[in-house]
């Protein structure tokens, strides 16, 4: 029985950071094996719609006030679809509150699979999973697993030759869409046309265990998390390769740490020439995601290329220190709400047969998508992507959204992101800068973007934002840009309240946006690019400005509280 309590724990408690899986995998409060637990809840949750009705009809839970909703689909389950049943002693009182009513259950099973016209179990299975994509709106909305090619190690080329030989390329992303339940067997691949080195895959895939994955040659990082490193880098080749040193201010877990290194590698003919090669400074100001940030630097080769300063908050670098007197290029990414992540398939959000209290309340066999109110069972939080596909979660990097997020702690975010971005436009050599977020809000992202134009520091250097004729190619046609007012967003701001924004058209067309739901294949994302020319300022004001940074950094001490460590 420890089986079904499990799954139910796992299903209930707050996701703390990893994927769903690796949560499973490393969970140290499970009594049954990890790998049942995580087939009992991706299985029960292929047949949710079927068994929440199957339970509703059999009048399950008003006959069995013992079992709550989500402990009866997980039985019921198991009674219906798995060959030797319930896994717990034939005299257990929560088996034998179910398989007292297997005539009835079994009935109501057959009816559901009749009435879809199925002959078979098999196909029953079909049926469903078709019957949830087109409610889930997956059947039109394709998430796709993105892969980017480490240049470090490889190249697209080595790649196609050995992970993807038996891959057949497809046009557009939707052929990535799933149609049919085993999605790992679709070798499909569509080479992205914006981001050099990136391909995506049907979701399914997984390459964990494939060599080029453990070698670091290949890296799942999602495509818009790819946009802030190729903004900054661009399409540079020996002639006019990356001219000093770069800068990842915000960087664990280091997935756009080794993007720029990939980047760097492809220009990387010019740094065997030359005497002094590009370095990355690489931190974080988490201890902890630290570790995960060197962990990733040396998996993906870039140990000689890039420096991780540990525990090193972004803010208290000085300017003047001689280590960063080469830096030219700065990438910000700092925490943030989050809200642009995508919950995809990784915590399965289960559909509940009604509870039997507030079943009588509403006509027998209505079921509609239960909302986490309804039932604190299923209170969870939404998971990422994927983030970050590098097996960590955003949940450790920025706040999880849960329902309508809260105006002030934007604010207080939107605050600390315009000091990151002012920060790095102090830097004596600087003359570019990204600044991003997965964020769909505007007040953390365009809104930054303007005030960090009006800054002191920002007029005095004679940063502007790059403009969209002076992105990389890939960047250029990309149509989704910045917006005037938020989109969609749920806020506990009244709509009269809602901010908009004073940049000029062609401010709006230098931000790069993503948004979820479209047929790109990703989440909501921001980015934006501040360059300057160098001659165009001296860096001797700045110092007095790095310590008043210090300062009002200890008056908002409570926003440090935010680290996951
Ligand atoms: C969105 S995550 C970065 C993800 C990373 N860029 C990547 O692509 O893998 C934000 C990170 O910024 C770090 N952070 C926030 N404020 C910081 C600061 N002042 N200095 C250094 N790191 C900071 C957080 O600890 C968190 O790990």
């Amino acid at each position: 029985m420890s089986l079904y309590y499990d799954a139910v724990s796992v299903l209930t408690e707050p996701a703390t950071g990893g994927s769903f899986k690796s949560r499973i995998y490393s969970a140290r409060n499970l009594r049954a094996a990890p790998a049942q637990v995580y087939a009992l809840i991706i299985e029960a949750s292929k047949w949710d719609r079927v068994l929440a009705d199957v339970i509703e009809h059999a009048d399950l839970l008003s006959l069995e006030r013992k079992l709550t909703p989500l402990l009866a689909l997980l039985l019921v389950h198991d009674h219906l679809l798995k060959k030797n049943g319930i896994a717990a002693p034939a005299a257990h009182p929560l088996r034998q509150a179910v398989e007292r009513h297997k005539v009835r259950l079994k009935a109501e099973f057959s009816k559901a699979r009749v009435r879809r016209g199925c002959a078979s179990v098999e196909q029953f299975k079909a049926a469903i999973l078709r019957e949830k994509r087109e409610a889930g709106g997956t059947d039109q909305f394709v998430y796709p697993r993105w892969v980017r090619i480490n240049n470090i190690c490889t190249t697209l080329e080595d790649q196609m030759r050995t992970t993807f030989s038996d891959y057949r390329k497809v046009e557009t992303i939707a052929e990535l869409a799933p149609c049919s339940d085993d999605r790992k067997a679709q070798r499909l691949l569509y080479l992205d046309p914006n981001i050099p080195d990136l391909i995506a895959v049907p979701y399914g895939a997984d390459f964990t265990s494939s060599p080029a994955y453990k070698n670091g040659e290949i890296i799942l990082q999602d495509k818009a998390s790819c946009f802030p490193a190729y903004l900054l880098l661009g399409d540079r080749g020996p002639s006019d390769a990356w001219e000093g040193d770069l800068v990842d201010g915000c960087a664990a877990p280091g997935n756009k740490t080794t993007h720029m290194a990939s980047l760097l590698a492809k220009q990387g003919h010019q740094q065997k020439k030359r005497k002094a090669r590009n370095q990355i400074f690489s931190m974080d100001a988490s201890a902890m995601r630290s570790k995960t940030l060197q962990k990733m630097v040396s998996q993906a080769g870039t140990d000689s290329v890039v420096t991780v300063l540990p525990g090193q908050d972004f803010l208290a670098l000085d300017h003047t220190d001689p280590r960063f007197e080469n830096v030219s290029g700065l990438l910000l990414d700092p925490s943030c709400s989050g809200s642009g992540i995508i919950g995809r398939d990784d915590v399965p959000q289960l559909i509940l047969p009604q509870p039997a209290a507030s079943k009588n309340a509403k006509p027998q066999g209505k079921k509609r998508k239960r909302r986490d109110d309804d039932h604190p069972e299923t209170r969870q939080q939404p998971s990422p992507s994927t983030a970050s596909t590098t097996n960590t979660s955003p949940s450790d990097e920025n706040d999880i959204p849960v329902g309508a997020i809260d105006h002030e702690r934007l604010i207080k975010l939107s605050s600390i992101q315009a000091r990151i971005v002012e920060h790095a436009l102090g830097f004596p050599k600087a003359t570019h800068v990204t600044y991003s977020t997965c964020s769909i809000h505007l007040i953390e992202n365009e809104a930054v973007v303007a005030r960090i134009l009006h800054s002191e520091i920002a007029q005095q250097r004679g940063w502007r934002l790059l403009r969209r004729d002076e992105q990389p190619a890939g960047l250029r046609k990309w149509n989704h840009r910045g917006v005037r007012q938020d989109r969609g967003v749920e806020t506990d701001v009244k709509a009269a309240d809602a901010p908009s924004v004073d940049l000029s058209d062609e401010a709006l067309d230098a931000c790069v946006r993503c948004w979820s739901g479209d047929a790109e294949g990703l989440g909501g994302f921001f980015v934006a690019g501040f360059v300057r020319d160098p001659q165009s300022a001296s860096a001797t004001s700045l110092v007095g400005d790095s310590k008043t940074e210090r300062e009002e950094q200890v008056d908002e001490e409570d926003e440090w509280a935010g680290f996951s460590d």
